[in-house]
């Protein structure tokens, strides 16, 4: 897959399924565009390109909020996701106003032709332009609007798993994505508490604009050098000891190791239980061990 950035396009000549939206999360319903547009490709012998914006479109329609930054996968996740769901061209624009005020037509006129599509795809709900249409065909393309894919509690969408996510309800978040749920960060130091306790966690510091889990105690694999490793998770306030700040800590089963400084990726499963400020440390321990059953039996649906 090659990225590649619109502004910068000069002489585009190769035709093209295109397939158009923001895709946070590129859950089971975006993945249906992308294979109808697997199965197009295939059939028309064409390149599949995606015309995606590196924000939000929401971002310059409402009064910011910081939240309004944050998303289902990093930036470099969704690329990945991209280029596994068949996307050879993966192209970029900034939504900006003056990009918003083009009513379909002439976005059809100057962004769509610029990329020769014998075929636009757009999901069920999507509107074009300021006049906020349904993109229709022409000459040179014709539209397929692929339907909505649902479950039995309605329309897989993005907002249904932020709510889920943001709520720990991480298995039912992960069986609307299609894939587990994934936050990379990198290993700091902490309070050098966990190695006193029989379970040292690796303490996460998260660059990415993610939205974190609830707060809580989680099953989880941990991808370390190529490899899954079972482990378990909290994310909260460490309130046992009076903690001040959230943080984000994981410990790996069987491990003995020393990770500061590694980029580690967690692949968040299950949640276990809510976070409990405990009156004594051996409480804890107690209660952690009976997490660690949990975790290492869960078995992924
Ligand atoms: C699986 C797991 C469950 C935890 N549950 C709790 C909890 O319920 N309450 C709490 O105060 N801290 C909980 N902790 C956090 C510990 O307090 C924390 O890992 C410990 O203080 C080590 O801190 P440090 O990494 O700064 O050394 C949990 C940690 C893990 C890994
Ligand atoms: N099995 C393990 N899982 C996670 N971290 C481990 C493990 N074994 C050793 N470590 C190391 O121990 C560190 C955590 O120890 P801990 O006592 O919790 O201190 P701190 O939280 O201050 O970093 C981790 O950052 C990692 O380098």
């Amino acid at each position: 897959m090659k990225t590649l950035y619109f502004d910068e396009i000069e002489n585009w000549n190769e035709p093209t399924v295109l397939v158009l939206g923001y895709f946070d999360g590129l859950h089971r319903g975006h993945q249906a565009l992308f294979a109808e547009a697997k199965k197009l490709a295939a059939v028309l012998n064409l390149k599949i390109a995606v015309l995606t914006f590196p924000e939000k479109p929401t971002l310059i329609f409402q009064k910011f909020e910081p939240d309004m930054l944050l998303k289902l996968t990093s930036d470099k996740k969704r690329e990945e996701l991209f280029a596994e769901n068949g996307v050879d061209y993966l192209i970029f624009k900034d939504f900006t106003s003056c990009f918003a005020k083009q009513t379909a037509e002439e976005f059809s006129k100057n962004v769509l032709d610029k990329f020769l599509p014998k075929v636009v795809i757009t999901g069920f709900d999507h509107k074009t332009g300021s006049d906020m249409t349904q993109l229709k065909g022409n000459d040179q393309y014709k539209v397929v609007v692929v339907p909505e894919v649902s479950d039995e509690k309605g329309k897989i969408s993005s907002t249904r798993i932020r709510e889920l996510v943001k709520t720990g309800d991480i298995a039912s978040a992960n069986a609307l994505l299609g894939y587990p749920y994934e936050i990379t960060g990198i290993v700091v130091h902490g309070f050098a508490r966990g190695r006193t306790i029989g379970y040292p966690t690796a303490n996460l510091a998260i660059k990415d604009f993610i939205h974190i889990p609830s707060p809580g105690v989680y099953t989880v694999d941990v991808l370390l050098q190529g490899e899954r490793q079972r482990g378990f998770a909290s994310i909260g306030y460490n309130e046992t000891f009076n903690g001040k700040e959230k943080t984000v800590e994981i410990h790996i089963f069987d491990k003995d190791l020393d990770l500061y400084g590694e980029k580690l990726t967690v692949l968040w499963l299950d949640k276990i239980r809510d976070m409990i400020k405990f009156e004594s440390i051996d409480a804890l321990i107690a209660q952690m061990k009976e997490d660690e059953k949990k975790a290492r039996q869960y078995q992924e649906k």
